[in-house]
């Protein structure tokens, strides 16, 4: 058809989405996935977990490794407070293109800035370029076997504050058994494990690590 998947996403939402509502944007995408194509959106019970964490913590500043198409980046910016911001990393251009039009039909631009861009070489730049001094809130959610590379680096740029959060997709499927092993055998951290759903599949199980940072500043 020449559209990728991810286009035709955008395509349903800009046409049956409400312009400047964040939870329409990702009901709408939801329905989508449930409907016509299947995607990798860390919906349903990850994202009830993902919100639940977002209003306890109400982070100031936020880091997600893998924007994809914008749906979590765009569900942890809606219950954002009005100074806190998200910085969203997404190394594919086609991803990221088509994650800041979600962004922006969810009237979220201000809040969520997509940088495409490799996460380490973000990383690295963080406080100097982005202007950050601490992450409360970090979002694991790119390739498996990068999340324990992005976490050394995190700590290694001392971006991590007592109690800040890093969170976990897919420690199951397709499964982060180093980053795993890294994170639950720190003392820098405090981890629990959530047996969930894979988004949109009903008979499939994955699993999401939540771990509080504990450690020096
Ligand atoms: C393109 O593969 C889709 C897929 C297929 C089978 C099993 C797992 C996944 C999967 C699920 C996710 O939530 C993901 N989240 C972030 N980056 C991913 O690569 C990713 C992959
Ligand atoms: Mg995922």
């Amino acid at each position: 058809k020449g559209t990728t998947r991810e286009q035709r996403a955008l395509k349903y939402l800009k046409e049956h989405a409400r312009q400047g509502d964040p939870d329409s944007v990702l009901e709408t995408f939801d329905e989508f996935c449930r409907t016509q194509e299947w995607a990798m959106n860390a919906a349903e019970e990850k994202g009830d977990i993902l919100d639940e964490i977002v209003r306890e913590l109400q982070p100031t500043t936020c880091l997600e490794l893998g924007t994809y198409c914008g749906y979590s980046a765009v569900r942890i910016a809606r219950n954002l407070s009005p100074s806190a911001r998200l910085i969203t990393i997404e190394v594919n251009p086609d991803y990221a293109a088509v994650a800041r039009e979600v962004v922006k039909l969810a009237g979220l631009q201000d809040k969520i800035e997509v940088i495409n861009l490799d996460s380490a070489d973000v990383i690295r730049e963080l406080k100097t370029k982005y202007d950050v001094t601490k992450l409360d809130l970090v979002f694991l959610d790119h390739w498996k076997y990068l999340y324990i590379r992005d976490i050394k680096l995190i700590e290694e740029e001392k971006l991590l504050k007592k109690g800040s959060v890093v969170f976990a997709d897919n420690v199951i499927i397709p499964g982060a058994p180093g980053y795993l092993e890294y994170i639950r055998g720190s003392k820098n951290y405090k981890s629990t494990f959530y047996s969930v759903h894979f988004e949109y599949m009903d008979d499939m199980k994955d699993g999401v690590e939540k771990s509080v940072y504990i450690g020096d500043e």
